[in-house]
């Protein structure tokens, strides 16, 4: 029965462990700054704005279940319509006094919330504990898996409080009543204008396009004049101790040039580095390096490294001067590096990266893996695309086999 004073619920591990990884993958890979200080987010309609279309389908279930619980739950079956769906990750500093999740002229719309913790307190974050001002239960500690459901009124005024140390991550859903507010529709109206006019054939297509760079710059009030700060694409591939290299023989300045000019780089072709190795693999431009990355993260325990053979092609030993452009560049890309570390690390993984030794044939099957995994998801959306502009609504195949 829903308490009428303060209707809310709390489930536990109502998401997989592996589906809050993929979810984790997809938000390392493809965030961008957020609307609050030190916070970032990734919403469906930026993926599909970047070229990443596909990463959509491992959402749509769990919006389905989600929707499904919140009507059974309040008693509305049928009645609601996703108003907003987005991964958020609040860092070092970030903090939510009270409110109610309808507090503005402009979220009224907004009649129950749904936010599912994708990693841990303790493990992954520090601070962040979730309070309600009145009623049961009085404070939330977040666990992966766990969602809590709640009417976005006054009768669930919250906080969160501030973020110590790590990245505290959520997949966080808006529902409401108004199909006015219907994110589905949005949403398939921008993948009719760029999903379909693509050759399916062609692996190429499939490769992420960045959004404008000022959206990458961190702290975002920094991305005027790009002198303190880091892009934050880089900055989550040199906390795990690789290098970026890129060939190209433009010199930009650092000091005078407060222009993001410099920044057109990450849009070129290039290399990742580890130590003094460079692997001649070339990506399109940082988002893919940053992708295949992360999925190599996500995937890595899988990959038993006797399994793979390095191919001597495949990487190369670096000259002094490639050495020294690969520190060059990691100056340009981020000013402030000790704050791109607090951003994004906990004191735990500090330490475990560090003591993580690259395997290239590993990484080599994981660029592999991700391909596959791209292709897939990409002939999902298109085999399901059709059904979901005809019903305008975003469902799960039911023939598709799990
Ligand atoms: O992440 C949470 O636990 C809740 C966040 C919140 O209150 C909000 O985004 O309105
Ligand atoms: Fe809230």
């Amino acid at each position: 029965m829903v308490e009428a004073e303060h209707p809310r619920l709390l489930l536990h591990q109502f998401l997989s462990p592996d589906l809050c990884k993929e979810l984790e993958f997809i938000h390392k890979s493809c965030s961008t700054t957020g609307y609050r200080p030190n916070v970032f987010s990734t919403t469906l309609s930026h993926l599909i704005a970047t070229n990443s279309s596909h990463l959509i389908i491992p959402f749509v279930s769990i919006r389905e279940r989600l929707k499904e619980k919140v009507e059974e739950f309040f008693g509305c079956e049928f009645e609601l319509f996703i108003e907003f769906t987005g991964l958020i990750s609040w860092t070092k500093g970030a903090s939510i006094g009270w409110h109610s999740d309808d507090n503005r002229p402009y979220l009224k719309q907004r009649h129950f919330a749904a936010v599912c913790y994708l990693n841990s307190y303790g493990n992954d974050f520090e601070g962040g504990l979730f309070h309600f001002q009145h009623g049961e239960p009085a404070s939330v500690v977040p666990m992966t898996g766990d969602v809590l459901i709640y009417t976005a009124d006054n009768r669930n005024i919250h906080s969160v409080d501030e973020i110590i140390d790590g990245e505290r991550l959520t997949l966080t859903l808006w529902f409401t009543r108004d199909a006015s507010h219907d994110e589905d529709a949005k949403l398939i109206s921008f993948l009719s204008s760029t999903l379909l006019y693509r050759p399916d054939t062609n692996f190429d297509h499939l490769l992420p396009s960045p959004a404008s760079n000022n959206m990458y710059w961190f702290p975002p009030d920094q991305a005027s004049n790009y002198q303190s700060g880091f892009d934050l694409r880089c900055a989550r591939i040199y906390i795990v101790g690789y290098d970026i290299y890129c060939s190209q023989d433009k010199s930009y300045s650092s000091e005078d040039d407060s222009s993001d000019s410099f920044l057109e780089l990450l849009n070129e072709p290039l290399h990742l580095a580890w130590r003094s190795h460079l692997l001649k693999k070339e990506f399109v431009n940082i988002l893919h390096a940053l992708q295949v990355l992360q999925f190599y993260y996500w995937k890595c325990t899988a990959w038993q490294p006797s399994e793979y053979k390095v191919n001597s092609d495949d990487i190369v030993q670096m000259s002094e001067l490639q050495l020294e452009r690969i520190q060059s560049l990691k100056l340009l890309f981020v000013k402030n590096y000790q704050s791109a570390e607090t951003t994004f690390t906990h004191r735990c993984s500090r330490r475990s990266f560090l003591e993580l030794s690259i395997d290239w044939a590993s990484f080599s099957a994981a660029n592999v893996a991700w391909e596959a995994y791209t292709s897939k998801l990409h002939q999902e959306i298109l085999c399901s695309f059709p059904e979901w502009k005809k019903h305008n609504s975003i469902f799960s195949n039911p023939s598709k086999e799990s």
